[in-house]
């Protein structure tokens, strides 16, 4: 692997949710690998998981981590070509990437999408201009439009807790919230759950309210309902997410009542586990009932992350040397 922003960087899911299952079982059998390789981790928007679960994998494959807080401590960016820098932007992303990449081997970065310009955000503007100026292999952290380490995680929980025949029904169901969010994680789950349908290993359905349909780039094969109790007959996992519409580019439409996952919900799915790549926002996004009951998976998963991460810096270091 030489970058990981997606799905597509990866040529065998399995082989890598292999890697981060073993890892999980002897987590310091590649403690050698990352000696005198530094990961600098670079966040532009607030992060819990993904910090400390990176920061914890790089540390378990003996690498040094710096963290960059550059919406706090950085100076401001410009990502503009061709404009004369005399407002309040300090330093441009070309010398800024490039410059990071002078003192580091692996670089992650997390930049969440304005939600404003749908072009701008689906282009990745701000992510692929990074890649081409750092000069170093890139892991994403979360982009405008995907969060793969996540997605990584979610199917490593899925192998790992499926005790059942054949292929399980995965169901993304759609959430209310009250903020207009990105649509990055449900994109990246749905992407990494196509890739999985092809590959034999899940039955995949996304259900939403109608207008809040995701970008059809990010559902090849996936059944698309607007069902919810429907869409959940039979489920074996849920995986519960808001995000805002795509369609009606970074808007909180109206819905009908009723889309809240609660206890009553789960009575017509196959006992189905519940997923969740937190932060949930309790009784608004998923009951609290749900939450903490025995059918949650959420702290699990995201122990998940840290395994997944490993895997994924595994695979950049092995390129590396
Ligand atoms: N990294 C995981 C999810 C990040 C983001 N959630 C948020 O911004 C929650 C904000 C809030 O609840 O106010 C999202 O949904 O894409
Ligand atoms: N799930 C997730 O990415 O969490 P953080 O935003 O806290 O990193």
């Amino acid at each position: 692997m030489n970058q990981f922003t997606s799905v597509n960087d990866v040529k065998d899911i399995s082989q890598l949710v292999n890697d981060a299952l073993t890892l999980k079982q002897n987590p310091y059998s590649q403690e050698h690998l990352g000696k005198h390789k530094t990961i600098g981790l670079v966040f532009l928007n607030p992060s819990l998981r993904t910090r400390l679960s990176t920061q914890k994998a790089a540390i378990n494959l003996g690498m040094s981590v710096m963290v960059m807080n550059m919406d706090k401590e950085g100076w401001a960016l410009e990502t503009a070509d061709g404009v004369v820098m005399n407002g309040s932007t300090v330093e441009h992303i070309r010398e800024a990437a490039a410059v990071m990449g002078q003192y580091c081997d692996i670089l992650g970065l997390r930049s969440f999408p304005k939600l404003q310009d749908r072009d701008e955000d689906y282009n990745e503007d701000f992510f692929n201009k990074f890649i081409s100026y750092c000069g170093v292999p890139v892991v994403s952290l979360e982009s405008a439009t995907r969060h793969p380490l996540q997605s990584l995680a979610d199917l490593v929980t899925i192998q790992e807790t499926w005790k059942g025949e054949g292929r399980p029904k995965v169901v993304l169901a759609w959430a209310p919230h009250v903020k207009a969010l990105p649509q990055a994680v449900p994109n990246s789950f749905s992407e990494w759950m196509c890739r999985a349908q092809q590959d034999g290993l899940v039955d995949f359905t996304v259900v939403q309210p109608a207008g809040y349909e995701l970008s059809e780039d990010f559902t090849p094969g996936a059944t698309i309902s607007h069902d919810l109790d429907a869409a959940l007959e039979g489920a074996d996992y849920i995986y519960v997410k808001n995000w805002s519409s795509f369609a009606d580019y970074g808007k909180i439409l109206p819905f009908p009542e009723g889309w809240m996952l609660t206890g009553d919900k789960l009575k017509g799915t196959n006992n189905a586990r519940v997923m969740h790549c937190l932060p949930v926002r309790r009784d608004l996004e998923l009951s609290s009932e749900v939450l903490d009951g025995p059918n949650s998976l959420v702290i699990q998963e995201a122990g998940n992350r840290l395994w997944a991460a490993q895997a994924v810096l595994k695979g950049l270091l092995e390129n590396l040397s």
